[in-house]
């Protein structure tokens, strides 16, 4: 590893070699979005460099298209690609059933609709992305810009009822203006503090208009990957029952390293 990458990183960087190893030759390969998809993309690149790995990838944002395109990583849409063997992505908080929270970096439609187009979904992160409760990160819920007000007040009203601790709803800005997702829609970022029952949060959400899809992530994620900084990795494989503790082969090229995460 990098004498030179922070210690997080090297966890994230863990996690993103661990999770590497699933991808088989010819796979079709949901790519995720954030800081820690972004080593997850570097070696995948070198492993097609490298090992000659045939994989066409279906990537989640702009900017993950970008950096994969960048890195010599082979794309397609998901409606060319049809299916997918496996998305490997990263997630804000992840709880002991697994569901998650994910969309602090704004992708979650398109991360939800490319993880359940997959045989499997990889979540990879920092070990401190594990929870207890899901809800101290502000759980995102995109929305469309038309009547966007009139949705928060929705959303707010809907939140009354329901099991969680906080309920304030602010609009997600970037750059002093409400942030744009990849499909021209508004973030409303939920401080729930504590969600009780996250597949029920998911399910009415997604009933008020103009809600287009939130951030919860239930019974989607099959295998998570959770990296320390000194290369060790966690593996809970849903599939494969227990969890098991490995070291990651965290031999690197130079290359690899040649610039930082997002
Ligand atoms: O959901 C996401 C983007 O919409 C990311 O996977 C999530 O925000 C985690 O990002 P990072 O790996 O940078 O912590």
């Amino acid at each position: 590893m990098s004498s030179e990458m922070s210690p997080i990183d090297r966890a994230k960087y863990a996690a993103a070699v661990k999770a590497v190893d699933y991808v088989q030759d010819g796979m079709k390969v949901g790519l995720g979005t954030g800081s820690t998809a972004f080593w997850m993309i570097k070696r995948l690149a070198e492993r097609v460099r490298d090992e000659g790995l045939r994989v066409t990838g279906v990537p989640t944002s702009s900017r993950t298209a970008a950096l994969a395109r960048e890195e010599g990583i082979a794309l397609t849409t998901l409606d060319e690609a049809g299916w997918l063997d496996l998305t490997i992505d990263g997630a804000d908080e992840v709880d002991g059933d697994l569901n998650l929270i994910k969309g602090g970096g704004a992708a979650l439609l398109h991360e939800k609709i490319v993880a359940t187009a997959s045989d499997r979904m990889i979540v990879i992160a920092d070990a401190a992305k594990q929870v207890a409760a899901l809800g101290s990160f502000p759980l995102p819920v995109e929305v469309i810009p038309f009547g966007w007000q009139t949705t928060q007040k929705l959303v707010e009203e809907l939140l009354e009822g329901m099991d969680v601790l906080g309920r304030e709803v602010q609009v997600r800005q970037m750059g002093g203006m409400k942030l744009l997702t990849d499909q021209k829609n508004h973030i409303l970022d939920l401080h729930l503090k504590h969600i009780g029952n996250p597949r029920q949060l998911a399910m009415v959400l997604n009933q008020i208009p103009g809600v287009v899809e939130n951030g919860l992530f239930v019974d989607i994620c099959d295998v998570l990957i959770l990296g320390q900084a000194d290369g060790r990795v966690t593996v809970r494989d849903l599939d494969a029952g227990a969890a098991s503790e490995v070291a990651a082969d965290l031999t690197e090229p130079d290359n690899i390293f040649a610039e930082g995460g997002e």
